[in-house]
């Protein structure tokens, strides 16, 4: 095939002119970009040529090699790993695929239109991203590449400056594996451009960013990196920075990890693991194909990277490795579903980041916070999946709450909280904290001084009900079920005398209600609708049709203040004149004041907006 001219996706586009005008100030970090993809080739090819004895492949010596031309100023890094066809390079290199490249450059623009922090806006989220190979465009202004992939009889040439468009052509004798070659620009060290055609300032690169790397890494007959696997190396020798080092290189993200955890055990059954948690939300957290981050090794053989087996859904962020002994390095993924071994790692596993987050919550606020601001979501979808575990996610929880506008809280501290005569602990959940906290079910509770949790993330409409209790106090919501809470002082013939009404608004809003009555949780207010125990809540049910689905129509009990001159009035002008069609208007302007009181959508609101108006002609005609 002859050399063919071929146009970068648009958002692959988009991210190079990122890379060439650098937002990014550590420029020195493309090395380790190439290095780790260097080293994942390697590790692509074992694995391939184990799993495939015809595959021809030369396996004798996997490396990577480094060389500068100080004369032409070229660093080229070559390794002679699993390569890439022609479609690979177009397909990998030539477009991005990632789930939340396109949410990412949205947001990069944003942050770039948005000013002063532009610069800094755009280099963190870069960071969460990861640029991988194009961050080569920051310290090249061309880049040319050599691959074959291993197996195949031909190679290809990729060539860029990285603008709107690269070429490829054929390279007929190119060796196995991958030969990436910068043509550096010139030095500028007040822009962090340093010299990296100069070998010692390779070298050093290689020692602080990539050392851990298993393969070797040569310059020349040298073997630069020390080679060895962090998570079989006592803790007390391994370094802040090279842990830090070893989660960028696992996780592909730019930035520190929050928290580093380790876990082993000898004997029959054998493992290490060196895990992170992410100081921030990876991009593709709430996505349906969203990663998993934990890779397998056997005896430091590299097996598969997002390894389902080994972490449930809901830790989907934990990254890092873990290196069983005892396993066949010809595993599939259905295999090791079925494990007996991998089920044992992956519940310490889950026990032990559960543990992690607690000591975090109990020794350390701030790191917990931004834990639980990137990842609680997530975290608490396992209140859902994970039933074993449910009480130590519950533990290490936070909510908001009508405590503390700033502050959420843990369960724990909501029972310290709870005055003499609470027994329960009590919830909402809806669309936002502002549309809660102005909720009418929140009278009677604000009244008493009771705390309420204020619930809006839409995993919070479930849990809940799967969650009856904690630390014996039962998870009530304010907004379904039965409330007293004991401060009405009406006697019984007062009630009684409502009982006609109630009947009769059954009846004129039977469309919309499954029943009427009074109501122990409004102060102020005329009316709210509430739920029974089991049934949708409104979120929820906009929640459904969000995805598609129609619900069943749920009626919901309309609750009435007998105390509010509105109902009294009501009550006295049904007596008096109980066939009155204006008294029906009146009774749905009550059902759908209740509705928008909670923040809730009117079903048809240009009914209720006339019917309102009706009402205020006549008040103001008498
Ligand atoms: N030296 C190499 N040998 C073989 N394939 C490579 C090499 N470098 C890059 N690739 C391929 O190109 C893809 C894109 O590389 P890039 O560095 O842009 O992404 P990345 O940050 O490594 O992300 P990820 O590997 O998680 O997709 C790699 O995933 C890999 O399949």
């Amino acid at each position: 095939m002859s050399t063919e001219t071929i146009e970068f996706q648009a958002e692959a586009r988009q991210l190079l002119q990122l890379m060439i005008h650098s937002i990014y100030s550590n420029k020195d970090v493309f090395l380790r970009e190439l290095v780790s993809n260097a080293s994942d080739a390697l590790d692509k090819l074992r694995l391939a040529s184990y799993q495939d004895k015809d595959l021809g492949a030369d396996v004798d010596d996997l490396h990577v090699e480094l060389a500068v031309d100080p004369e032409a100023r070229t660093l080229t890094v070559r390794d002679n790993g699993i390569g890439m066809s022609r479609d690979d390079v177009v397909g990998l290199i030539g477009t991005i695929a990632r789930s939340g490249s396109a949410e990412m450059l949205a947001q990069l623009r944003a942050a770039k239109e948005s000013g002063a922090a532009s610069e800094e806006a755009s280099a963190e989220l870069i960071g969460q991203f990861g640029v991988g190979f194009y961050s080569s465009f920051m310290v090249a202004d061309r880049v040319e590449m050599v691959t074959r992939r291993a197996g195949e009889a031909a190679g290809v040439h990729w060539e860029s400056a990285g603008e709107g468009t690269y070429t490829v052509d054929d390279a007929a004798d190119a060796p196995q594996g991958t030969s990436i070659t910068l043509h550096l620009k010139p030095v500028d060290a007040e822009d962090g451009l340093h010299d990296y055609a100069d070998e010692s300032v390779v070298r050093g690169l290689v020692k602080r960013y990539s050392d851990f790397i298993t393969w070797p890494i040569r310059i020349g007959d040298d073997t630069v990196n020390s080679r060895k696997a962090l998570w079989s190396r006592p803790q007390s020798d391994v370094s802040p920075e090279e842990y830090s080092e070893f989660y960028r290189h696992v996780s592909h993200d730019w930035q520190e990890p929050l928290e580093t955890v380790r876990l082993s055990a000898e004997g029959t059954f054998e493992y290490q693991a060196l895990l992170f948690l992410p100081a921030h939300a990876p991009m593709d957290l709430f996505m349906r194909d969203a990663r998993r981050g934990v890779q397998l090794y056997v005896k430091r053989v590299f097996i598969m990277e997002d390894c389902e087996a080994l972490v449930p859904e809901y830790l989907r962020f934990v990254k890092g490795v873990v290196d069983a002994a005892d396993l066949s390095l010809n595993v599939s993924r259905e295999i090791l579903q079925q494990d007996r071994q991998i089920q044992l790692i992956r519940k310490r596993l889950v026990k032990k980041v559960l543990s992690t987050i607690r000591t975090m919550l109990d020794t350390d606020a701030e790191k917990y916070a931004t834990f639980w601001t990137e990842l609680g979501r997530a975290l608490k979808e396992g209140l859902l999946s994970d039933g074993d575990n449910r009480q130590a996610i519950l533990e290490v929880c936070s909510f908001p709450t009508t405590h503390d506008a700033e502050q959420q809280t843990t369960l724990a501290d909501y029972v310290a909280r709870m005055p003499e005569g609470q027994d329960a602990i009590y919830y909402m959940t809806g669309d936002s904290r502002t549309a809660l906290e102005g909720s009418p079910h929140m009278e009677a509770f604000r009244a008493k001084g009771y705390e309420v949790l204020l619930l809006t993330d839409p995993v919070d409409e479930v849990w809940v009900d799967m969650v009856p209790e904690f630390d014996g106090r039962p998870l009530a919501s304010i907004a379904k079920g039965d409330v007293d809470l004991g401060g009405d002082d009406l006697d019984d013939e007062t009630k009684q005398g409502f009982d006609g009404l109630l009947t009769w608004l059954g009846t004129a809003l039977e469309d919309d209600v499954k029943e009427v009555r009074l109501s122990h949780r409004l102060t102020t207010s005329a009316a709210c609708l509430v739920g029974d125990p089991g049934d949708l809540t409104p979120t929820l049910e906009k929640m459904y049709r969000a995805m598609g689905q129609e619900p069943p129509k749920v009626k919901r009990i309309l609750e009435l203040n007998p105390q509010s001159p509105l109902v009294v009035g009501l009550n006295r002008a049904h007596a008096e004149r109980p066939d009155d069609e204006e008294l029906r208007g009146i009774a749905r302007l009550l059902h759908g004041t209740a509705l928008l009181a909670e923040g809730g959508d009117l079903p048809d609101p240009a009914a209720f907006a006339a019917a309102l108006t009706a009402q205020l002609e006549r008040s103001l005609g008498e």
